[in-house]
């Protein structure tokens, strides 16, 4: 296509998402390595140069995963949640916000944006308590009850800094860790963070970036994206077992945010360059486009 139209073809998304917040989800397995990072890190930057109010909450679960192995301890996972101790929480908050958050941030300062790395702690961002026990089915049938540890849920979330941050050209990095009331720090689900703050600021999309194309009607076959899907539809998918393992948080996510405030929710691959500028100024976007 002719460069002038690509620009045309721009300028209708860049009126319409004018001084809007777009929400983007980072997902661990969407950093495949330093070219899609900076790839990202660009494209959230130019983002706030035409206009709007870009903020970026990140996950990292494979990396933690990563350094456990390399610990000597065994990643486990109940529900799509890994159960934390303290040792692990630990593990947790060393590689989110002391090593993942930091090379988001300067990435994105790399790319001239103006970038501050948060966790849920700071300014009481993601008020949180443990999660508590937990029901599982074992294989044999039976129901178990488990304690995840230092697993949060998101109680309450002060979006004062955020607004602060982006009405001062900042672009917010957040790392998905909360703070209970008494100070201890909770590991939280990164696309509960990314929903549950998107719905707080009145985000206008909340952007989805995973290792898949998006919502796939049979997901060992990536040809078949499902481009358009409303809340009923999803809720139909989840019950007959379509949508399982680490899709079930995000669209949980996603039918949240929609139903709370925010206009639309994608799930894109975001090991594909430049995913989010292709979602958000092409006429068909790509990925899933979820709406109430
Ligand atoms: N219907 C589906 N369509 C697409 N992916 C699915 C589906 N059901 C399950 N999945 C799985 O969900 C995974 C994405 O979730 P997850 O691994 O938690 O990603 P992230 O680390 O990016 O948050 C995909 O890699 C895929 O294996
Ligand atoms: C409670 C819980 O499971 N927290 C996640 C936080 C990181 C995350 O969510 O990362 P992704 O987005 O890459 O999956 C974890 O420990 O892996």
């Amino acid at each position: 296509m002719d460069i002038s139209n690509v620009l045309i073809e721009a300028l209708p998304y860049i009126k319409k998402f004018h001084d809007k917040k777009i929400m983007i989800k980072y997902g661990g397995h969407a950093m495949v390595d330093e070219n899609a990072m900076s790839s990202t890190a660009r494209d959230t930057v130019l983002l706030k140069y035409v206009g709007m109010q870009p903020m970026v909450v990140h996950g990292g679960g494979p990396e933690i995963s990563r350094s456990m192995d390399r610990m000597g301890k065994e990643p486990q996972f109940i529900g799509g949640l890994r159960v934390t101790d303290e040792e692990t929480m630990d593990i947790v908050k060393m590689v989110l916000v002391g090593k993942i958050n930091t090379e988001i941030v300067s990435k994105i300062g790399l790319h001239g944006g103006k970038s501050l790395g948060i966790s849920g702690k700071d300014s009481f961002l993601l008020e949180s308590s443990r999660k508590g026990p937990t029901q599982i089915q074992h294989e044999n049938g039976e129901i178990l009850e488990v304690d995840l540890g230092y697993v949060g849920k998101i109680d309450k979330v002060n979006s004062d800094l955020i607004e602060h941050l982006t009405s001062n050209d900042y672009i917010p990095v957040i790392s998905p860790i909360g703070i209970d009331k008494n100070g201890n720090t909770l590991n939280l689900n990164a696309d509960t963070v990314a929903g549950s703050i998107a719905s707080e600021v009145d985000a206008e999309k909340l952007i989805v970036l995973t290792d898949v194309p998006g919502l796939l009607a049979d997901p060992d076959d990536p040809e078949s994206l499902i481009r358009r899907a409303r809340v009923d539809e999803l809720r139909e998918l989840i019950g007959d077992g379509t949508i399982s393992g680490g899709m079930i948080p995000k669209i949980e996510t996603c039918i949240n945010a929609v139903e709370n405030g925010v206009k639309t929710a994608h799930i894109l691959d975001g090991r594909l360059n430049h995913s989010i500028l292709l979602e958000i100024f092409t006429k068909h976007g790509i990925g899933t486009m979820i709406r109430e």
